[in-house]
């Protein structure tokens, strides 16, 4: 099988080129109202936590991307383009299936929604507005800490559930009539992908893998529909293909990292996330700008989602076709 992939990180590759190589190039689309995603995938315990979260010393994706983010915001205002930024975050994970706040601990599941014009919302998700970098280090690290883990055979801090960050860019002419655009960049750390024969998981663990697996297999299954574009997507089959739905259809610029670990006993896992990684890259995607026609009625900062009346209007955008950026990071 030929495997095709546009980087590979080996074993002394740092955060910071992972980041560079990978991300970074996907993160100015958001900023023209497209949506971009950054998604880690691969077997339990092959590093993606790692990658996304990373550590005090070596942060990874998230932290990285969200500085970026703001200093995307710093240079354009700098800039004086005439155009308003407002930075807002969402924090979730998808466990057992249930869709869980994670700025809420303890919260009930939260409905998953589609709004008129097909956007995918979560009504009574906490939306955090962010005023800096060092604001979203002081709120997300704690925030990380509600998400559900336990140990496992292979992993003593194996994520038992899909966490989700969301941050929204809402750029908008200072003038009227203001024209707010939105732009949204998922950054996805997947549970992995468990072979029960490995973990040896029981009882709530075997409950779970099975939650986890399930997903994944849907996952793949509209990666799979959306690469012959046609029959019926299965996005509905699971929280985390719902969820992601305007992030998995043609809108979106994504960046999908495929955490693999070398050793022999992985190697069906490693055939499988690696399949996984050359069928996604297949899809061909054709961004759109989410271009808000009407002038909103909510406050600046409040949440459209938590029932406030904006009305967007997606305009279909002249860019050419592209398929998501795909690297390999094999665990070290
Ligand atoms: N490239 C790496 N360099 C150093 N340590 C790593 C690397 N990748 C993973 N690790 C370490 O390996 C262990 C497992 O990694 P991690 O928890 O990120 O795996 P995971 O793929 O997220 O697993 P799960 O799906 O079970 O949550 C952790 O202790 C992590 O720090």
């Amino acid at each position: 099988m030929e495997i095709r992939f546009d980087a590979f990180h080996g074993q002394e590759t740092t955060q910071q080129e992972v980041f560079l190589t990978s991300v970074k190039p996907i993160l100015p689309h958001i900023f023209n109202g497209r949506n971009a995603s950054v998604f880690a995938y691969g077997p339990t315990g092959a590093g993606k936590t790692h990658t996304m979260l990373g550590s005090q010393e070596e942060p990874g994706v998230i932290p990285r991307a969200v500085r970026e983010v703001f200093s995307l915001v710093g240079a354009q205002e700098e800039g004086q383009d005439g155009w308003e930024y407002s930075v807002g975050m969402s924090y979730l994970e998808i466990y057992n299936e249930k869709l869980l706040d994670l700025f809420s601990p303890g919260s009930q599941d939260l409905p998953v929604r589609e709004d008129k014009d097909r956007n995918i919302i979560v009504p009574g998700l906490t939306r955090t507005q962010l005023s800096s970098f060092a604001e979203f280090d002081t709120l997300f690290i704690p925030a990380s800490l509600n998400r559900t883990t336990a140990s496992t055979k292979l992993n003593q801090h194996s994520s038992r559930s899909h966490a989700i960050l969301l941050i929204k860019v809402v750029k908008s002419t200072r003038r009227p009539p203001h024209r707010p655009q939105t732009g949204k960049l998922y950054l996805v750390d997947l549970a992995g992908s468990e072979d029960n024969r490995l973990t040896g998981n029981q009882g709530m663990r075997l409950k779970e893998s099975g939650a986890i697996n399930l997903s994944l297999f849907t996952l793949s299954k509209v990666v799979e529909a959306l690469n012959i574009a046609r029959g019926r997507m299965p996005y509905r089959d699971s929280k985390l293909t719902r969820l992601l739905q305007d992030s998995l259809c043609g809108s979106i610029d994504s960046a999908m990292i495929i955490n693999i670990a070398p050793e022999f006993r992985y190697h069906f896992d490693t055939f499988s996330a690696l399949n996984f990684a050359t069928k996604s890259k297949q899809i061909v995607n054709r961004p759109f700008v989410r271009e808000t026609v009407l002038a909103p009625t909510i406050a600046p900062g409040e949440d459209p989602e938590a029932g406030g009346s904006v009305e967007p209007q997606n305009k279909e955008g002249k860019k050419a076709e592209q398929s998501p950026s795909l690297a390999i990071h094999p665990h070290g």
